[in-house]
């Protein structure tokens, strides 16, 4: 594409007539610019990507979009904000692949990369090629490919996307996280169904109060398209259980389709029936009552699978064959994965990392469990320190055992982090260990016949970072290690 042509689809007011290059690839990293690429220059929280244009015109950079002029010898188009700019940018070049896609989106604090993987398998299980973006890796086809963050930034992810048209992919589902939607990585995405599961606290060291993080959500939902499309509905599938979603109704012209468990809602279960190893419910829908058996466990997995079946219903998938797919499903890596080596006891793996996940998998092994259970726990550095005193406390009520290890604890010092837990549990009974390993072999060292362990906050996760060394660690291999040494 021709820079005058690129430059065209930016603000009317951003006036250029110079010199009219080829744009061959757009780059945001001068690391990755080749001959004939416009380099956009980022202020990001580490180093200023206008630092890098001088190394990006050498490496044959055509163009730089720039926030100030800049001494290169090629020409620099000036705009108010970049991080805009690329995302606008982005989608035209790619040819607004995101159109070309039936999109699914998913925000929430907990349950995007559950659900995301539901909704994944009920629509291969259509027979459409699908692709995915979220927490553990994108995936195109059955081919996957490894990611840095949960949502990326507005420049990779069109091109993904634009990968996903040029593999005849029908059905693109993201995971679309909070702080996605604030830096304006999913401008321009436009989305056919977007989905809420629930808001809960997390991130406060980014979105500060609750307040902001619930805004932050909601831009999924505002910026879902105004535009009454009759031959191309959008649709809302909120949780009628979480107070946040009345005002996500009221920001999006979308229908909406709701479910829950609690309140009268469009796809609603009741009847719940949960044993050690699945739940069977009714699921009250606008097609009637149908009994659905999940080989899932804990209320949150049924308000995972009542969202995902919202969200291919809207997309026009039969009930019938959407109740067929969940009932296959048999679990998500790292989320409630049992390590099972022969042990008389159990030890399970998940992924919550917040309080509000941290309290449902521990009520949901209470309700299974006969004897004790142990809950070895950490919060990760440089994240929100707010919740650390809280999943201690949850840790110490909903288990016999708390033991409070290290979760990545990256630039912070790991003590100081499990202080920071303790400050929540005074005159309690727990363990501190900071080295996770140690901790895992501690609780496996005594758990006795009919316990239950519950390693929480890694889940797929396969490494340690400490400092800004990121070592190989995975809970499931720790774990069923010290289960064969005992
Ligand atoms: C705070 C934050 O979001 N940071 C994101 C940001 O990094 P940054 O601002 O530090 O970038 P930077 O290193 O300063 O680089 C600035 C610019 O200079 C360029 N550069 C940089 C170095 C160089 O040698 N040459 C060069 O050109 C870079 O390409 C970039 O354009 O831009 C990066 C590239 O897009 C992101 O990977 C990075 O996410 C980091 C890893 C992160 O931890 N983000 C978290 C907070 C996050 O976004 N999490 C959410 C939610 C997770 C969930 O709950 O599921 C997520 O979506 O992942
Ligand atoms: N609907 C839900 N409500 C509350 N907790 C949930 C729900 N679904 C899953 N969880 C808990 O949250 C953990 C994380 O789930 P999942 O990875 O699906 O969430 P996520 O929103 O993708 O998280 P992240 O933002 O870190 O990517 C699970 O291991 C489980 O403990
Ligand atoms: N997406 C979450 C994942 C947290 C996982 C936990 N293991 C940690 O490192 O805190 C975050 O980046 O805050
Ligand atoms: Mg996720």
């Amino acid at each position: 594409m021709k820079l005058h042509e690129l430059i065209g689809y930016l603000h009317p007011f951003v006036d250029y007539k110079g010199e009219n290059p080829e744009i061959t690839s757009i780059e945001n990293d001068n690391r990755r610019v080749t001959p004939g690429s416009l380099f956009i220059c980022i202020k990001g929280y580490t180093v200023d990507g206008h630092d890098f244009a001088g190394s990006a015109v050498k490496n044959g950079a055509a163009a730089v979009l720039a926030e100030r002029e800049l001494p290169v010898n090629v020409p620099v188009i000036v705009v108010k904000d970049t991080v805009r700019a690329m995302a606008v940018l982005a989608d035209a070049f790619y040819g607004q692949p995101s159109q070309k896609l039936h999109m699914v989106g998913i925000t929430g604090t907990n349950g995007k990369t559950t659900t995301s993987l539901i909704i994944e398998q009920i629509f291969k299980d259509a027979g459409q090629k699908t692709g995915l973006i979220g927490t553990m890796y994108t995936k195109i086809g059955e081919q996957i490919f490894e990611v840095k963050n949960t949502t990326p930034e507005s420049l990779t992810l069109q091109k993904t996307f634009k990968r996903m048209v040029d593999e005849q992919v029908d059905t693109a589902v993201m995971e679309v996280s909070s702080h996605a939607l604030v830096y304006g990585r999913v401008h321009g995405t436009d989305y056919n169904v977007a989905v809420f599961t629930n808001l809960t606290q997390d991130h406060l060291d980014y979105h500060k109060t609750m307040e902001e993080y619930r805004k932050a959500k909601g831009l999924l939902f505002s910026q879902l398209g105004n535009a009454f499309n009759h031959e191309n509905p959008k649709f809302a599938v909120l949780n009628s259980d979480d107070p946040a979603s009345d005002e996500y109704a009221m920001l999006t012209t979308a229908h909406i389709l709701t479910y829950g468990i609690d309140n009268h809602a469009d796809l609603q279960a009741i009847n719940i029936a949960m044993t050690a190893s699945g739940t069977s419910f009714d699921l009250v829908s606008p097609f009637g009552v149908k009994k659905v058996n999940i080989q899932l466990i804990g209320k949150f997995s049924i308000y995972n699978v009542l969202a995902s079946i919202g969200a291919a219903l809207v997309s026009g998938l039969s009930l019938d064959d959407i109740i067929a797919s969940v009932e296959s499903v048999k679990g998500v890596s790292g989320r409630f994965e049992v390590v099972d080596a022969g042990q008389d006891f159990s030890v399970i793996v998940d992924y919550a990392h917040t309080p509000d996940s941290l309290e449902n998998v521990l009520k949901t092994i209470q309700q299974f469990a006969q004897e004790r259970v142990f809950c070895v726990v950490g919060c990760g550095g440089d994240r929100d320190r707010t919740k650390r005193p809280l999943m201690a406390k949850i840790a110490c009520e909903y288990s016999t055992d708390a033991i409070f290890t290290s979760d990545n604890p990256r630039s912070e010092d790991p003590a100081e982090i499990i202080k920071d837990m303790e400050e929540g549990v005074k005159g309690e009974v727990y363990t501190s260990i900071i080295d996770r390993k140690e901790a895992i072999q501690h609780a496996v060292k005594n758990a006795k016949s009919g316990d239950v362990i519950l390693i929480a906050g890694k889940g797929h996760e396969t490494y340690q970072q400490i400092g800004d060394r990121t070592f190989d660690f995975d809970d499931r291999i720790v774990a069923r290690e010290a289960i064969e040494e005992r």
